[in-house]
């Protein structure tokens, strides 16, 4: 690119910049509150919500434009040290800790090392690189405390457990990825059982039967590997940090008092969630065995009465095998099908296909992926911010890489679903493109089937 084009292109962004700022300002300024929402990140309107991911991919094109190569894709190379300060943070639970600090005045690092363990100076050194990246502040030497976003931190525990869950097995089969890759077999194997996930926990188990071997115990105390309690809680907290938009973006109401099965609901989050706004759906939340159980604490805890009514009903079920519940209005499947190869896909579907009605649908809440290319079924963002808004959405590069160290599932394009979908007798109907981080497809039977 040559000069005159770079400038051109940083007038371009500044232009545009200014424009979705203004949109964020005036938002903040008429002190109107954004839609509430019962749990998790407030949703903001269309507008600012637009504006919020123009500004954010903009701020990824100005470093491209205006750092030094060399500079720029050093940081890219050591940023998992930014992850890995975070994660300390995180299991030292260091912001519920400021959390009792006055914010003006912050907390010393010698008494948050007292509290946590950590070597004072490694810790300060910690806290500092995060602060450098505007998560906690320090309000004055070697005094810490919460600012916006470490305080989520302190607030929400299921963020915790969604958070903790990336720093554990998650960020060691990051590790094991680079040499996996390159692995003359491996690079290009498709089973879940062939993943850096296997290198990073030293066993052949998928990451599903891991986590039924490492449940909490009966009496609710953690085990020796809790990692079920912060997967099953965490998945909550995944929920509530990225799935607003869901819950506001899809006409969930015009459902009026159908029966959601939610394949693989885990925990229940998102039924919990929809539950909480829409008083006439009912539910089916089918997992495996071990993960029903966790369900079972988590409505006890959260919402008792739909259980005691039987608005909701708690199912153990393999879902590579016939699905029980016929016809119901909607079979729907939030981060199911990213965990799973095209192969497995198919499978799932398949089954759901044979129970569905004429009119039932199908809803795969995931994170679709759009390219910097873009996609004739997916809005693109306004020039020259890439078609898929940049930085904006690279947490879906993200998780597709996620996806691919511990499972060889996917993040997949509108087309790589409808691909898959085709294989059961399915297509895709409609991508809603909600605002955060997860979309809905919806998937209906397929007349030629
Ligand atoms: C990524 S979690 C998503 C949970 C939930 N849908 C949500 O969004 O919170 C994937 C879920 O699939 C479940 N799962 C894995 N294999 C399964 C199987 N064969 N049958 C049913 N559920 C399964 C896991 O136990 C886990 O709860």
């Amino acid at each position: 690119m040559s000069n005159a084009e770079r400038a051109q292109q940083w007038r371009d962004l500044l232009r545009l910049l200014n424009d979705s700022a203004e949109v964020i300002i005036r938002d903040w300024e008429s002190g109107e509150q954004t839609t509430p929402v019962e749990s998790g990140a407030p949703l903001p309107s269309p507008e600012v919500y637009e504006a919020t991911r123009i500004v954010t991919g903009a701020c990824g094109m100005f470093l491209d434009l205006v750092q030094e190569p060399g500079s720029r894709l050093t940081e890219i190379a050591c940023a998992n040290f930014i992850s890995r300060a975070l994660h300390v943070a995180i299991q030292a639970r260091v912001a519920e800790i400021l959390a009792d600090a006055d914010p003006t005045k912050g907390m010393s690092a010698a008494l948050i090392s007292e509290k946590t363990g950590i070597n004072e100076q490694k810790l300060t050194r910690v806290l500092r690189t995060l602060c450098t990246v505007h998560v906690f502040n320090e309000v004055r030497d070697g005094y810490f405390a919460n600012n916006r976003t470490s305080d989520a931190l302190a607030r929400d525990p299921y963020l915790y457990d969604w958070l903790l869950l990336h720093a554990q097995e998650v960020y060691t089969a990051s590790d094991q990825l680079l040499p996996l890759l390159f692995d003359k077999v491996k690079t290009d194997a498709t089973s879940n059982r062939v993943t850096a996930w296997q290198d990073a926990i030293g066993a052949d188990s998928t990451v599903w039967e891991y986590l039924e071997q490492h449940i909490e115990q009966p009496d609710g105390s953690l085990g020796p590997r809790p990692q079920l309690g912060t997967w099953a809680r965490g998945m909550v907290g995944g929920g509530h940090a990225f799935a607003s938009g869901m819950y506001s973006d899809y006409p969930w109401e015009a459902l009026g008092s159908s029966t959601i099965v939610d394949v693989g609901g885990g925990a229940g989050g998102t039924s919990l969630d929809l539950a909480g706004r829409f008083p006439n759906l009912r539910f089916v939340v089918e997992d495996l065995p071990s993960t029903i159980q966790q369900a079972q604490a988590v409505w006890t805890r959260e919402y008792p009465e739909a259980l005691q009514r039987g608005r909701v009903k708690l199912v153990p079920h393999n879902f590579f095998t016939e699905q029980p519940i016929k016809g119901a209005e909607v079979y729907f499947m939030r981060y199911i099908l990213h965990d799973w190869p095209d192969d497995q896909c198919v499978t799932i579907l398949s089954h759901l296909r044979a129970a569905m009605g004429p009119d039932s649908v199908i809803l795969v809440a995931d994170q679709v992926i759009n390219t910097t290319v873009g996609s004739p079924l997916l809005k693109a963002a306004p020039p020259p911010l890439p078609p898929n808004y940049g930085v904006a959405r690279y947490f879906g590069n993200m998780h597709d890489l996620t996806m691919m160290a511990i499972h060889n599932g996917m993040e997949r394009t509108p087309e790589m679903l409808d691909a898959v979908a085709k294989h059961a007798g399915l297509k895709v109907t409609k991508i809603w493109e909600c605002r955060g981080i997860i979309y809905i497809a919806e998937l209906r039977i397929r007349e030629d089937s």
